[in-house]
């Protein structure tokens, strides 16, 4: 299997967890696209009834929209039930770095306000330690060269993420993505907590304590890491 069809596998087998009568979260990226699609499918064969999408990002929402499932924003509900997501890297302790796509500060808003979270991942993703994959963060434009300077100075080997055009990449709220390429954290909640308290930090990418599911693709199929939390 390709990791195309690892990412639809993991995709699919995730909708058995949205139950009709509920709401539902629906997180970003490759791998949810293939969820999202499975789920149409199955509201539209009326498998699934009666419930009401949170989007994380306008790629979701358009799709969602597009084979009829309703959507609300996260302002118009007073939790979500489930909510299914991708992650970009996720260690032993089932901690996880997001935001490779650029839509972790909504994700992260849609987590924090969701009964359960479940990943949905192909093996590549699963790690020893975090780091390897960058780790994203939004930062609002104003005094950004600052908020760089301080990232600098604590070693965290700061990057601007870039367009195909050289520009700086916008996330959904007209912020600017910086990618830490420090290769190892070793202290994940000791970064997060002070990632956390820089000012012009709007969301950092690390997602600790927060899955309570994991769905890995392998060869031989979907793997389920259940009761995490
Ligand atoms: O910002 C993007 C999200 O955090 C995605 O969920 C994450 O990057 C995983 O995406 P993919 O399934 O495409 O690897």
């Amino acid at each position: 299997m390709n990791q195309n069809e690892l990412k639809k596998a993991v995709g699919v087998k995730s909708v058995d967890y949205f139950k009709s009568d509920s709401v539902v979260g629906l997180g970003t990226g490759s791998t949810v696209y293939y969820m999202i699609e499975e789920l149409g499918r199955r509201y539209q064969a009326g498998d699934i009834k009666n419930i009401v999408a949170v989007t994380t990002s306008s790629r979701s929402e358009k799709q969602a929209k597009s084979l009829g499932i309703p959507t609300k924003d996260l302002n118009e509900v007073d939790h979500i039930d489930v909510t299914i997501d991708g992650a970009d890297q996720i260690d032993k302790n089932y901690q996880g770095i997001k935001g490779g796509g650029a839509a972790h500060l909504l994700e992260k808003m849609v987590a924090t306000n969701s009964t359960k979270n479940i990943w949905i991942v192909d093996q590549s993703k699963m790690a020893d330690q975090l780091g390897s994959f960058p780790l994203p963060l939004e930062v609002i434009p104003f005094g950004c060269e600052k908020t760089f300077e301080d990232l600098k100075k604590e070693n965290l080997k700061p990057e601007f993420r870039l367009d195909e055009n050289g520009k700086r990449v916008l996330t959904h709220n007209k912020n600017y993505v910086i990618d830490l390429k420090m290769g190892t954290i070793n202290h994940p909640h000791l970064l997060a907590d002070w990632l956390d308290h820089q000012v012009g930090i709007v969301a950092h990418g690390l997602f600790l304590d927060i899955v309570n599911t994991i769905i890995v693709g392998y060869e031989d199929g979907p793997k389920v890491i259940d009761n995490i939390r």
